[in-house]
């Protein structure tokens, strides 16, 4: 979809930005480009859209060199997000939205209902937020805003230049999670530029770690932390890369404990004795179609508890420490620790699949980093790396 062969940036004064770059982004895929201040991630981007022209070396776009395309035309198909926004004060957040398709001719009423639906789509209220000025949003609000501007004319592909830079933490992940909720749905051809090697992780489906000037590595976000192919790599994911690692290792049924199950209609003295025959300190609690109900301690049932008669459904505690199966290992392990809990139940849908404990991650986790090793000898041979780096 976006293929860079061979492409040197040097600027007037010298200064080479981008040497000899090689490297194709898949239609649909989000690759995410890392690394260092000043190593050549923004020149990379705006050479697609010809904000910048390369000095040598072709870039194609669905196999057209867009060097022979007219400028303006070849924008029309990529949205831009950047850090700063750029909305226009003066304009409300609705208009902003609806500057492309206003560009592009489409009758006022048209660009109008397709800015509010795109409004809507990143979360923003139309009616509410629609008719506000850009200075009476907030940080992240804005960015919204600007995610939607850049949709707005339906582009097949996307460039965003740290556009979660200017807003902090909490709401930086939260407007990743919905990105790549957005991303899921409109699946556009994604290059986004961050210094944040976690955001990298997070969102790309491939990343390219920067040198200066070169790609050092461009793979997957577990081959990147896994498997760093130079030791610049390794020195810039670091030595936390096992803690980088839960964000990209998904929950998979495999990893999971079976617990002690009673059913919720069951009699709780029967229940009772069974967790004491078991040796169990409690169980889960599951309904006649094996969904999750909750979970019940063994003691629930004896006389200081004053509980003994009546169903476990009726004693069953709330479990409000679960994560759906295909969750990552760093959302399940928070979850745990968000509930001070010592395991997190998995769910697939509404049934319950098994718990996953401590033991059982730190289990996944050893399953990840085994199964990249044993990838990294067939990818040593096709990695296209720097050479020399
Ligand atoms: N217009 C320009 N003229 C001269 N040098 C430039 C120009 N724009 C960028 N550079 C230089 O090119 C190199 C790469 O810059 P670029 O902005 O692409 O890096 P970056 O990786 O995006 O950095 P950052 O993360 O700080 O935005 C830097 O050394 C920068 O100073």
């Amino acid at each position: 979809m976006i293929r860079f062969e061979n492409v040197t940036k040097r600027y007037a004064d010298g200064t080479t930005a981008v040497d000899g770059l090689s490297f194709e982004v898949c239609r649909g895929e989000l690759v995410t480009l890392v690394g260092p201040s000043g190593c050549g991630k923004t020149t990379t981007m705006k050479m697609v859209n010809r904000l910048t022209e390369p000095t040598s070396g072709r870039i194609l776009l669905d196999g057209e060199d867009i060097a022979t395309l007219d400028p303006v035309r070849l924008r029309r198909r990529i949205g831009y997000v950047i850090q700063q926004v750029g909305l226009f004060p003066h304009k409300t957040v609705l208009d902003n939205t609806a500057t492309v398709p206003h560009l592009l001719g489409w009758q006022r009423a048209r660009a109008r209902k397709r800015a509010a639906e795109l409004l809507e789509l990143v979360g923003l209220d139309p009616s509410v937020h629609g008719e506000r000025y850009p200075d009476q949003l907030s940080g992240g609000q804005r960015q919204r805003v600007g995610v939607a501007r850049a949709l707005a004319a339906d582009p097949p592909v996307l460039l965003m230049d740290e556009p979660f830079g200017a807003v902090d933490p909490v709401v930086r992940e939260r407007l990743q999670s919905e990105f790549l909720k957005l991303q899921e749905t409109v699946r556009k051809t994604v290059l986004f530029v961050t210094h944040d090697l976690e955001e990298a992780v997070r969102l790309g489906d491939r990343i390219a770690v920067y040198g200066r000037g070169r790609i050092e590595q461009f793979d997957s976000p577990a081959a990147v932390l896994g498997a760093p192919a130079t030791p610049y790599v390794a020195d810039f994911v670091g030595s936390d890369r096992g803690l980088k690692r839960l964000s990209v290792t998904p929950v998979e049924a495999g990893d999971l404990e079976q617990p002690p199950v009673v059913g919720a209609a069951d009699p709780l003295g029967r229940a009772a004795g069974q967790l004491k025959a078991e040796g169990a300190r409690w169980a889960v609690v599951l309904d006649g179609s094996g969904s999750l109900h909750g979970w019940i301690p063994a003691d629930a049932g004896a006389p200081a508890d004053g509980a003994a008669g009546g169903t476990v459904g009726e004693h069953a505690r709330r479990m409000a420490a679960w994560v759906p199966v295909g969750a990552s290992l760093r959302q399940a392990f928070s979850t745990m620790l968000q509930h001070d809990a010592g395991w997190v139940a998995v769910l697939d849908g509404e049934r319950f699949l098994g718990v996953l404990t401590p033991a059982r991650l730190h289990e996944a986790l050893r399953r990840s980093i085994d199964a990249d090793a044993n990838a990294t000898s067939r990818d040593a041979v096709d990695l296209e790396t720097v050479p020399g780096a």
